[in-house]
């Protein structure tokens, strides 16, 4: 089993009946909804879900997991998700698949929310994967220059020879950066430009990191 698997089954463990569950996106999270529908299936553990993408909400459907939407629950008891780093300060940067609109909404709106991934995830600082930046089409090319002011180097995101578009119906500006030490301040300023809708930067928004090295769970928590 590889590290994600392994962790994204511990923390499907940690879903209790009757919870409303926010469901991240990517494929660490697939694991989680895999080993969700076997505790269903098994247990007769019931959930109601809210997915954070098309692509989570299409396998749910195919998992027969019963979903539901923000209009008929403004609470989630717990969220599990991804990410594509991780600090020492459990700041994420998300986005890499390009859900990170609908994932931040769930998961900051989580009474806990737990991020599930293998030990590679983890980095002394952010940085090193582009930070995915979703912009509203019009003008975008006006964005990009305004997010490079910011001394990054961006790239509009391509999936398949045809620019990305996300389950918002915008695009993605991935953005590097040498290094980003100070993620609150960068997700501020990118924030306040015109034609930027959301950052990949979850500041202050993880409760519990669950990490698998080698196979050895470890927790590690605010
Ligand atoms: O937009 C995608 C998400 O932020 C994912 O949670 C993130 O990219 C991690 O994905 P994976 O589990 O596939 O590495």
């Amino acid at each position: 089993m590889s590290d994600k698997q392994h962790a994204a089954e511990k923390a499907a463990e940690k879903v209790k009946d009757g919870m409303v569950l926010g469901i991240g996106s990517g494929s660490t999270v697939n694991y989680m909804l895999k080993k969700l529908a076997k505790r269903m299936e098994e247990e007769g553990l019931q959930i109601k879900g809210i997915p954070s993408s098309k692509k989570t909400e299409k396998l749910a459907n195919e998992l027969g997991i019963p979903l539901t939407t923000f209009a008929e629950n403004s609470k989630i008891d717990l969220a599990i998700d991804g990410a594509d780093e991780i600090d020492e300060h459990l700041q994420l940067s998300k986005g890499g698949g390009g859900s990170l609109v609908r994932e931040k909404m769930v998961d900051s709106i989580a009474d806990y929310f737990i991020v599930i991934a293998g030990e590679d995830k983890l980095v002394k600082s952010l940085g090193e994967f582009p930070l995915p930046v979703e912009v509203v089409p019009f003008g975008w090319e006006l964005t990009e220059k305004r997010l490079a002011n910011l001394g990054c180097q961006t790239a509009l995101r391509y999936q398949e020879d045809e620019r990305f578009i996300s389950d918002n119906g915008n695009y993605i500006i991935d953005c590097q950066f040498e290094i980003i030490d100070d993620p609150e301040k960068l997700h501020s300023e990118i924030k306040s430009l015109l034609g930027v809708v959301e950052t990949g930067l979850f500041v202050n928004i993880a409760d519990e990191v669950i990490i698998s090295e080698n196979g050895q769970l470890r927790s590690l928590k605010k």
